[in-house]
């Protein structure tokens, strides 16, 4: 099976502060990737810059602040930071694709389904897709505004062997290192402490947005999801494969987490409950410890407006959540039939399945936090 990579380019990689493409950085970056491609490797590049790219060709002297002039920036970068990756990955004879996704995109179980299709044919054809946030139409309170969490989704999706964050500093430090001379580099982090989260600090650059805060928070999303993450520079020729190979200029953060099968991850990571359930203690405890499905019988009591094939949240007694799961019932009929045995909710409604919810389209809150969950 081909081995997936997933690198993520940020703007202060690929841009200068007063905005405008930096076409050598990009023909450098292409001709990394395009090694790794030839090595074998199926790469997806998650690349910022659209804003930085553009915002000057609109009369603005510094990136803007306000929406509306981020997603008219956005319009015209994105597609000068396309074009300039065509040609530059064109000169090593690899072809590209570009796909633009948006935060709900990831809750919609149809919509990533989709996109992961199109990845895997993109893939299959050795074409390597390039992906950023659809920002022209991202909404303020939805958006992702840095790269760092989109492309740890976008690892979890294609279960990917590395997520690879690049910036433009060698890794994570003790401090931020443009304020601090005496920080030294952390070479290796096994678990997300609350440490790790106080050393991160905010972006250095004009142009970047994130900080060294959210590729940590992303490395956490990356790493639940059961995919190592690698965050660091890549300055000279074959820094990308060293990188892919664990002797990069960077902070390696390793996890222990299994990937957790496709539905789950989605249950897990990506879906938007529609309702809540909450269930007695032996419906807990199936759920919880026993591997079991959620049954009429153990339902207490019924919240929200929902439909057959919406996922739902299960709380217990004590309103404490246990873990979500699809549910097999409409809001009305589940209060028809809540608390009541087979064979009575047989006899009053007509159901597709028995189970509230089944027990492999469940997930339980502590496989979702296998990985340490620290917030900071
Ligand atoms: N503890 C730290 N270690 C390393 N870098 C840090 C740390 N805290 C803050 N930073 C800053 O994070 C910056 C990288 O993030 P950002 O500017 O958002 O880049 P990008 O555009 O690549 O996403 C670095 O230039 C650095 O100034
Ligand atoms: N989607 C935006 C990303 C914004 C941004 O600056 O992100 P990052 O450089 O990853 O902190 C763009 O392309 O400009």
């Amino acid at each position: 099976m081909q081995q997936t990579i997933v690198v993520k380019i940020g703007s202060s990689s690929l841009t200068s502060d007063e905005g405008g493409l930096n076409r050598d950085k990009i023909m450098f970056f292409a001709g990394e990737l395009a090694a790794l491609h030839r090595q074998g490797y199926s790469v997806l590049l998650v690349t910022s810059g659209a804003v930085a790219a553009g915002f000057r060709q609109l009369g603005y002297t510094s990136r803007p602040k306000l929406l509306h002039e981020k997603q008219a920036s956005a319009s015209v970068g994105q597609a000068l930071l396309m074009q300039a990756y065509h040609e530059a990955f064109a000169r090593h004879d690899v072809r590209v694709g570009q796909i633009l996704l948006t935060r709900p995109d990831f809750s919609n179980r149809k919509r990533i389904h989709n996109a992961l299709m199109t990845i895997d044919e993109l893939l299959r054809r050795r074409i390597v897709p390039i992906i950023n946030e659809n920002d022209t139409v991202s909404v303020d309170e939805l958006k992702f505004s840095e790269n760092d969490t989109l492309s740890a989704l976008v690892a979890n999706l294609v279960r990917a062997r590395r997520l690879l964050i690049l910036t433009d500093t060698d890794g994570l430090y003790t401090a931020d290192p443009r304020k601090h001379a005496d920080a030294t580099r952390i070479d290796r982090v096994l678990e997300l402490s609350e440490d790790i989260f106080r050393v991160a600090g905010g972006s250095g650059s004009m142009v970047g947005t994130g900080g060294m805060r959210s590729k940590i928070e992303a490395a956490r999303v990356a790493m639940r999801g059961g995919v190592p993450v690698f965050i660091g520079q890549v300055t000279e020729p074959g820094d990308l494969s060293d990188a892919v190979d664990g002797s990069g200029k960077g902070t390696y953060f390793d996890t222990d987490a299994h990937n957790l099968p496709m539905k789950k991850q989605w249950l897990g990571f990506h879906s938007e409950p529609q309702g809540f359930v909450a269930v007695d203690h032996g419906a807990e405890a199936a759920l919880v410890t026993g591997g079991k499905s959620l049954l009429p019988a153990g339902v207490k009591e019924v919240r929200g407006e929902f439909h057959p094939g919406d996922v739902i949240e299960v709380t217990n007694t004590n309103g404490q959540t246990i873990g979500r799961g699809v549910v097999n019932y409409a809001s009305w009929q589940l209060q028809a039939v809540a608390g009541m045995s087979t064979e009575e909710v047989q006899k009053r409604i007509e159901v597709i399945r028995i189970e509230v919810i089944h027990r492999d389209e469940w997930i339980t809150l502590a496989e979702k936090h296998k990985v340490h969950d620290m917030t900071p």
